[in-house]
């Protein structure tokens, strides 16, 4: 019952279709109970007295009833079907929202196919429940009472004899339900993890053929399945071995009152009509209690799928707006950038920076070079507020990014990174992605820019090809280069290039930094890069090592120092003397 009420948002304005749900089975089922008066009647006041008159009578009348309970079935299946429906896509649409509006964080440890299967199979089993397992639950309650009241009304006695049986059938029906509940637990688990499988499969495809991982991969399915199949078994055994069980147990009392009424109506204690009429309504009470196993069945089903549905909605979401968040104009944003003494760590881990203070006002550009997890990337997310920073604060024009609008924020800023994602769209669209009103020229000129236009005329359908998902079918530069035209469409106050040119050759990097040239004018840039020539005409250059400034300056100032830049550079500058020669001529 807890679970209904944490589900109560979603339901609470379907109040008339509940009520029309479980009334029109009520009266389905009230209905339904005259039928074994009708049968009493015509055995007892008409066949027996001879009145064969008023067979055909009668007769119509159980058509009338029977099409009458049919009416009201049909309404309870309408009524049902729209009230699940209409729950579960409140769900789904407030579930995707929530995906939408969790911080990186969670994604850090997320699983797709997890929630994936969240999404698709644990709200169906919501929705079947909500639409017509929850009327059929409390319908099983109507059916013996109304059921009970009437066998009573008829013979008391009999009635008691006969239900002996029922807490027999009462007590395995609830033992059913505790044993099977964990075992729907493990098995929508071991779904997610066979989705998940199948989602990490198809993703890293390329990684798992060039590895030849294809027969490690299936085996890791096999074992999820079959993990799946012996949830199943194990569900399946519980129902083979608690059914027929339940069915016994129901039908000794059938058993009963044949042996009691039988007794009754031989020593004409019992009319032959009632005798009749008592093993239809018997049926009332039996059939819902033995099919309580499926209802029960049915809810432990929705509430351990609910309980992974709950469990998703009420993830915390780590970076959200402040009361009184203020939002930032993009149009007059200036794009003055200031960490001031940061130090962050991820969850459960070291520290990744520690104490970083960086100016850059509007318009300048900052360089950030450093070995692999020295900690620039984290520099760039901490400013996007991917994550929010707990030692010390990031001011944006001034304003402490905590109190900003985290849309607005992250509107005036673009980021180019390293591993590009495209959406399975037009390039056209790949470019526009995000932006409103966004004409083909402008789409063009930022191709132009980011280089990207001639390869993108090459194609057959040029802006209009169809890149598949993660932009499979262009080649990483090719990529990388639809996403630098993305960026510069944006129009951003502050643009972030991390590693945003790695996977071009040299001669396209360099004509693309032409265009960066272009794109940087007026803006604050943030550029990571591995290569020294992406980032030597920067305002400040900082090195980082282990989370640390190990060393800050122009190009100009630290090839004249000893130190890992300088060292990096001799590197990479190996082959050109000459520039390494103007360097040291520098330093004298
Ligand atoms: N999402 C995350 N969750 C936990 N730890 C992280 C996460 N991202 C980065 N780290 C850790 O933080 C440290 C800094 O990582 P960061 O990505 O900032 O390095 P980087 O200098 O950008 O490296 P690279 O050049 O390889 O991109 C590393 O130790 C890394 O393992």
């Amino acid at each position: 019952m807890e679970i209904l009420r944490q589900l109560k948002q979603f339901y609470a304005s379907e109040k008339k279709l509940i009520v029309g749900a479980i009334l029109f089975l009520v009266l389905a089922t009230g209905i339904g109970l005259i039928q074994p008066y009708l049968v009493s009647y015509l055995i007892d006041d008409i066949i027996d007295p001879g009145n064969y008159e008023l067979v055909a009578p009668i007769a119509l009348a159980v058509v009338g009833v029977v099409s009458l309970k049919a009416l009201n079935q049909f309404l309870h299946g309408f009524c049902g079907g729209r009230l699940g429906n209409r729950v579960a896509t409140r769900m789904r649409n407030t579930l995707y929202e929530k995906l939408n509006a969790l911080s990186f964080q969670y994604y850090d440890k997320a699983k797709t196919g997890d929630l994936m299967s969240r999404l698709t199979a644990d709200l169906e089993a919501i929705r079947n429940f909500v639409g017509f397992g929850f009327a059929q639950l409390l319908n099983v309650l109507f059916m013996v009472v109304l059921g009970g009241t009437a066998m009573i009304v008829m013979n008391w006695k009999l009635t008691l004899i006969t239900l002996l049986p029922i807490p027999l059938l009462l007590f395995l029906a609830f033992r059913f339900e505790g044993q099977i509940h964990p075992i729907f637990r493990e098995m929508r688990k071991a779904m997610s993890n066979l989705t998940t499988a199948v989602q990490e499969n198809i993703t890293g495809v390329r990684t798992v053929k060039s590895y030849a991982q294809e027969d490690y991969e299936v085996n890791k399915f096999l074992e999820r399945s079959e993990q799946f199949r012996s949830n199943q078994i194990e569900a399946s055994a519980k129902w083979a071995k608690y059914f027929p069980a339940m069915e016994t147990a129901a039908n000794l009392c059938v058993i009963v009152l044949f042996v009691v009424g039988g007794t009754l109506v031989i020593n004409q204690d019992l009319s032959l009509g009632n005798f009749v009429a008592f093993f239809s309504l018997i049926w009332y009470i039996i059939g819902p209690l033995w099919g309580l196993g499926f209802h029960i069945n049915n809810y432990t089903q929705f509430k351990a799928s609910s309980e992974r549905v709950l469990t998703l909605l009420n993830e915390p979401i780590h970076v959200k707006n402040e009361t009184g968040a203020i939002t930032i104009n993009p149009h007059t944003a200036k794009g003055d950038v200031y960490f001031h003494h940061v130090t962050f760590n991820y969850p459960d881990k070291k520290p990744a920076l520690t104490d970083i203070t960086i100016n850059a006002p509007a318009g300048t550009v900052i360089g950030l070079l450093g070995p692999t997890g020295a900690g620039k990337s984290t520099i760039i997310q901490l400013l996007m507020r991917a994550y929010d920073v707990k030692q010390g604060s990031i001011t944006v024009d001034g304003i402490n990014i905590k109190q900003l609008d985290v849309h607005s924020l992250r509107s005036i800023i673009s980021p180019v990174f390293q591993e590009t994602f495209l959406f399975s769209a037009t390039i056209r669209d790949n470019i526009a992605y995000g932006i409103a009103g966004v004409t083909q020229e402008q789409i063009e000129n930022a191709a132009r820019l980011a280089k990207a236009h001639d390869f993108i005329m090459e194609l057959p359908l040029g802006y209009d090809t169809v890149v598949g998902e993660r932009g499979m079918g262009l080649s990483g530069g090719q990529k990388q280069r639809i996403a630098i035209a993305r960026a510069f469409i944006k129009n951003p106050k502050i643009l972030i290039l991390d590693d945003a040119t790695s996977a071009v050759d040299m001669e396209t990097e360099h004509e693309i930094q032409a265009g960066f040239k272009e794109l940087m004018a007026g803006r604050t840039t943030f550029i990571i890069a591995h290569r020294i020539s992406s980032l030597r005409f920067a305002d400040e250059i900082i090195v980082l090592d282990e989370g640390n400034i190990v060393q800050r300056g122009t190009h100009e100032q630290l090839v004249q120092q000893p130190g890992p830049y300088r060292e990096t550079y001799q590197i990479q500058y190996a082959d050109f003397p000459g520039e390494l020669e103007l360097a040291a001529g520098n330093r004298e």
